[in-house]
């Protein structure tokens, strides 16, 4: 589903465009600042447009991932995501990891795990990355897959300093606070598969595309394919009321992740959001089969903080009325008892 960009939405779009020259000022941060600061309070979501990420590099990194997931899957099982939960790089296949919700005992991720995620994946990092080595194909397989996303991750990575900036500029911080937290790139990469499934299967609970969830790190960029079926919590509307996020052209969705709003004392929300039924496309359906929805791409580009960093309530969110809700935290302690929880 395309929705036209003036057309009202939960999820506010904003306009990255004076951020991108070069002359880019701390001031030019004040406007684009307040809005995502609101919207990140509000919300928990925003989308970005003009956001420099070159719609060519977007449509290439699609283009790679069909390349990929469409490799035959003893290709694909040559590069597996290790069993370690915290070692996020590699392939798992369908129903190999399943998303939680704050739920840490072994029983109860049992239990989140009785529902599948109908969905491939495929994790990728910085190549400077030493503790967590990129698991990729061998470069006979996909000539140019790897030099591809280095390149992607760059550039992700210029947007995210601007998102960086401009949060903190609508918190009233100085414009590098985030930023300063975000330096060893610690970022992941993760190409999302969700193949054709049976609509009564989704309908009935017996599937999900993916749970219910909300991500961990300081905030997510997602890039969509035009098929949809990504919903946020409703900000307004009663609790576990989704709507959607649907595809708006030349936009990347943002969301804060648990970190952050941990980090700013629950100021601003990482809001819970899934991928339900992907639409069926009616020309597809065939008498006396089941209906299948379309299948669906995405890329998120997970931005973590500095490992070695510990991170305490950012100046602002706290005082004599308002104390600190939580502990400081490193930032590595606290993603990988997130990851552990999934695998
Ligand atoms: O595929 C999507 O649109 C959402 C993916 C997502 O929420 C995630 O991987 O955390
Ligand atoms: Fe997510």
């Amino acid at each position: 589903m395309t929705v036209a960009a003036d057309e009202p939405l939960d999820i506010p779009i904003i306009d990255f465009a004076p951020l991108l020259s070069d002359e880019s000022r701390p001031e030019q941060y004040a406007s684009a600042g307040k809005q995502v600061y609101e919207a990140f309070k509000n919300v928990g979501f925003a989308y970005i447009k003009n956001h420099g990420v070159p719609q060519e590099v977007v449509d290439e990194a699609f283009e790679w991932s069909r390349k990929f997931f469409a490799l035959p899957q003893s290709e694909k099982d040559k590069v597996p995501h290790p069993p370690e939960g915290w070692y996020h790089r590699g392939y798992s296949g369908v129903g190999r990891e399943k998303v939680s919700q704050n739920v840490f005992d072994a029983e109860g991720i049992a239990r989140e795990r009785s529902v599948p995620d109908c969905k491939e994946s495929f994790e990728i990092g910085g190549e400077h990355e030493e503790r967590l080595r990129n698991i990729m194909p061998a470069e006979h397989v996909l000539p140019g897959f790897r030099a591809f996303f280095a390149l992607f991750f760059d550039t992700c990575y210029a947007l995210e300093l601007r998102l960086l900036r401009a949060i903190a500029v609508g918190m009233g911080l100085d414009e590098a606070y985030f930023v300063d937290y975000h330096r060893a790139r610690s970022n992941q990469i993760r190409l999302l598969h969700y193949p054709p499934v049976e609509e009564a299967l989704l309908a009935e609970g017996k599937v999900d595309c993916i749970g219910a969830h909300t991500d961990f790190g300081t905030l997510t960029m997602l890039f969509q394919d035009e098929v949809g079926g990504l919903e946020v919590e409703s900000a307004r509307g009663p609790k576990g009321a989704f709507t959607p996020a649907p595809f708006v052209p030349g936009t990347v969705v943002v969301n804060i992740g648990d970190f952050l709003m941990r980090w700013s004392n629950d100021e601003l929300k990482s809001t819970l959001h899934h991928v339900r039924t992907p639409p069926v496309d009616e020309r597809d359906v065939e008498p006396g089969r089941p209906r299948m929805t379309r299948e669906r791409y995405s890329i998120p580009y997970f931005v973590a903080a500095d490992g070695h960093r510990t991170i305490d309530c950012v100046p602002g969110c706290w005082g004599p009325d308002r104390p600190k809700k939580y502990e400081p935290i490193n930032a590595t302690e606290y993603m990988d008892m997130r990851l552990n929880a999934t695998y």
